[in-house]
């Protein structure tokens, strides 16, 4: 596997204190080894502030990742629509950034969380370093609301973490200094591979079927399009005997409630509650294929070899599909149930499909980015715009 540059720690820096906001499961995942490798620096202190924004779900992968916050954020108002979030989280993060003084807030991704972590930050002028920036699709509404998230946070940040050479162009043609952008590989991967490597073993329900492994909660597919897939799906397996289901239901009520109408009653299907991160990783090891409209499963399947079919029309992580392991399939029903059947039908496609690449990483994403801070608060005074040289790795 390819190592990365090492930084040379030839002269020490000042102490530096950093804030990570997280709200959800996969910005636990994807900042967990950031914030092992912050930990494990002599120059650096690190905090994490949980955002609630997805309250059951962050909690569980938080104490997975053995991690604990420093300063968590309570809810008391249920109601739960983006704007709601936005403005809260805002509100909060300006006064525990205020009592902190971080020199830098990291935050990883697209939701809200982020979102409202870089415009608090913007607005207190602390440095705020995005972990996996620069991913786009064309459209600023797909999906809803991440990309309008993703490319407001490129507006202010100090620092672009993107995982890929095309993220970091992305960036670039929209105007975003190039010296801000280090090119460090999707930090999901530093996360998989150590948890691969353990072998964790497969849900029970797995036995010699195969198993397509399904996972599907977007905003912007619940209703018709959710349902559509669905049924796609149900329509394959009734018709196939040695193909099952296994689908770990989000706690989202549109996508529960659409799983358990449509999927349920079928012994091949299982419906069964979120996985730990161990068991995930299992299931998609052990897995046939994967169909889902997730972006974390899209980085982490064509890694294990597996062909992933995503439940949508657009996709901002296009290298997979480049590579021909992930294939945008929509979501009706007639389009879900040809790619399913043309996948099963073909052993020549599937191989083709079932292929390890790596586009998103190598493992090591995690140690550029911290070397990437160490230099650019080796060099930097406190609270200025970045300078910090794009670092090319070979993936
Ligand atoms: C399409 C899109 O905009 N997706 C964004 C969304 O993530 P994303 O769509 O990946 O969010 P998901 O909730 O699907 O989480 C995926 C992660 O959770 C794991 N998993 C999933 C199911 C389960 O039962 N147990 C479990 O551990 C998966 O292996 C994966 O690592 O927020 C992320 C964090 O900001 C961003 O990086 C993604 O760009």
């Amino acid at each position: 596997m390819h190592q990365p540059p090492q930084v040379q720690f030839s002269h020490s820096i000042p102490f530096r204190t950093f804030l990570i906001v997280v709200g959800t499961r996969p910005e636990v995942i994807k900042v967990a080894p950031v914030v092992r490798r912050l930990r494990s620096v002599s120059w650096a202190s690190v905090k994490i502030v949980a955002s609630g924004q997805q309250r059951e779900l962050l909690g569980q992968t938080l104490a997975e990742f053995d991690l604990k916050p420093d300063v968590t954020i309570s809810h008391r108002d249920a109601s739960s629509g983006p704007a709601q979030v936005a403005s809260r989280l805002i509100h909060r993060l300006d006064r525990i950034f205020g009592e902190e003084k971080p020199d830098c807030v990291l935050a990883q991704g697209d939701t809200t969380t982020a979102y409202a972590a870089s415009v608090a930050s913007f607005y207190r002028k602390i440095p705020f370093a995005h972990i996996e920036a620069g991913l786009r699709t064309s459209e600023l509404d797909a999906p809803f609301p991440e990309e309008f998230h993703r490319r407001s946070i490129a507006v202010s940040a100090t620092l672009h973490f993107a995982p890929t050479s095309a993220a970091a162009r992305n960036l670039i043609d929209e105007n975003v200094p190039k010296d801000s952008v280090v090119v460090s590989g999707n930090t999901v991967i530093d996360s998989l591979l150590e948890v691969a490597a353990t072998k964790p073993s497969p849900p029970p329900e797995f036995g010699s079927r195969r198993m397509i492994l399904l996972t599907a909660h977007r905003r912007e597919n619940f209703g018709s399009k959710l349902r559509d897939a669905l049924t796609g799906v149900r329509a394959f397996v009734d018709l196939t005997p040695d193909v099952g289901v296994y689908f770990p239901v989000h706690p989202n009520p549109n996508a529960r409630e659409a799983a358990i109408e449509i999927l349920a009653g079928n012994p091949r299907i299982h419906l069964v509650e979120p996985l730990g991160y161990r068991e995930m990783v299992a299931a998609i090891q052990n897995s046939w294929c994967v169909v889902t409209d997730s972006g974390g499963l899209q980085e982490e399947a064509p890694a294990l070899a597996k062909p992933v079919l995503v439940l949508r029309d657009l996709t901002e992580r296009p290298e997979a599909v480049a590579s021909g392991v992930v294939e945008l399939v929509g979501t009706s029903r007639e389009g879900v149930f040809r790619s399913l059947d043309a996948l099963h039908k073909s052993p020549t496609k599937y191989n083709q499909m079932a292929r390890p690449v790596f586009p998103y990483g190598d493992g090591h994403a995690s140690r550029r980015i911290v070397d990437a801070l160490y230099r650019h608060f080796s060099t930097a005074p406190q609270r200025q715009d970045a300078s910090i040289a794009a670092l090319q790795y070979a993936s």
